[in-house]
């Protein structure tokens, strides 16, 4: 398999402070790929240089096979490198079904001139959006709050609709932040399943920061190990889960 992403020596200090030191991961097309790692351990800043929130001080971030390190965030959306958190506030005055439906970026009805002069051209991209946004909804098991207002939905079907959002985008590949976060068991058995099928049968690849080890064991092959700025171990999730360095790691040398 190829890599999706392709992140090279990658150094990144604040102050005197390096936090991510000569790291380098990849990614593979078509993977759900983990990144776990102890608090600190360089996680989000390495996300968000993967993201474009944040330049690296060296390094390079390749997605297939282009450089895309001196890329902003938005054309690194544009090229289908999507992290969840970018379109993660909903709008809570608006309903599920809309809140979908806003995501579609270029369309038409954005133009004033196409409003006044093409309005059947509107009119029909909006019909196409709508019978989109009302097959994800379907998909993500929300139709029966598809008319709610998005602020009036519990924090688990704030994550499914986020993950819905990310289907009305063209991303190949979605960087998941801590999206288990908050999600009560239930739901978060709806968004595991649904994140998996997301993968096998619509070919979206996945890295995923998660504190969750339930999400990580039942979602993520292979699971990368961060510490203190570098890979660790990378592997499956037995191997992690059985390795000494990660048992001291995580627990301190009590644990294992
Ligand atoms: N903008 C910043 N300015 C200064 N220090 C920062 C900044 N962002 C992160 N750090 C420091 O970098 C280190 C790594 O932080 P980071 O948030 O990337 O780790 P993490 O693995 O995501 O941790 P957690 O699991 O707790 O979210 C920490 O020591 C943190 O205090």
């Amino acid at each position: 398999m190829a890599a999706i992403i392709d992140v090279q020596h990658i150094n990144k200090s604040f102050g005197g402070l390096r936090v991510i030191d000569d790291c380098s991961i990849t990614v593979e097309t078509g993977s759900i790929t983990g990144m776990i790692g102890p608090n600190g351990a360089g996680k989000s800043t390495l996300f968000n240089i993967i993201a474009g929130a944040l330049t690296p001080d060296s390094g390079r971030v390749l997605l297939e096979g282009e450089d895309i390190t001196a890329l902003s965030a938005d054309e690194r959306f544009h090229k289908g490198l999507l992290r969840t958190f970018q379109i993660a506030h909903e709008f809570g005055h608006m309903s599920a079904l809309e809140n979908l439906m806003m995501v579609p970026p270029h369309q038409a009805g954005e133009s004033l001139f196409n409003t006044w002069f093409k309005p059947s051209l509107v009119r029909r991209e909006e019909a196409e959006v709508r019978r989109r946004a009302l097959e994800v909804i379907d998909f993500v098991g929300l139709h029966h709050v598809r008319n709610e207002l998005a602020g009036n939905l519990s924090g688990g079907q704030k994550k499914l609709l986020e993950l819905g959002r990310t289907m009305m985008t063209d991303a190949r590949v979605v960087l998941l932040d801590e999206i288990a976060a908050g999600v009560n068991r239930t739901l978060l058995g709806d968004l595991i399943g649904n994140i998996e099928r997301l993968n096998r049968e619509m070919g979206y690849t996945f890295l995923v920061i998660e504190h969750d080890m339930e999400m990580i064991a039942r979602l993520c092959d292979p699971v990368i190990v961060l510490a203190q700025g570098s890979v660790m171990v990378e592997g499956n999730i037995h191997d992690i889960q059985n390795n000494p360095a990660v048992i001291e790691a995580y627990f301190g040398s009590g644990a294992a």
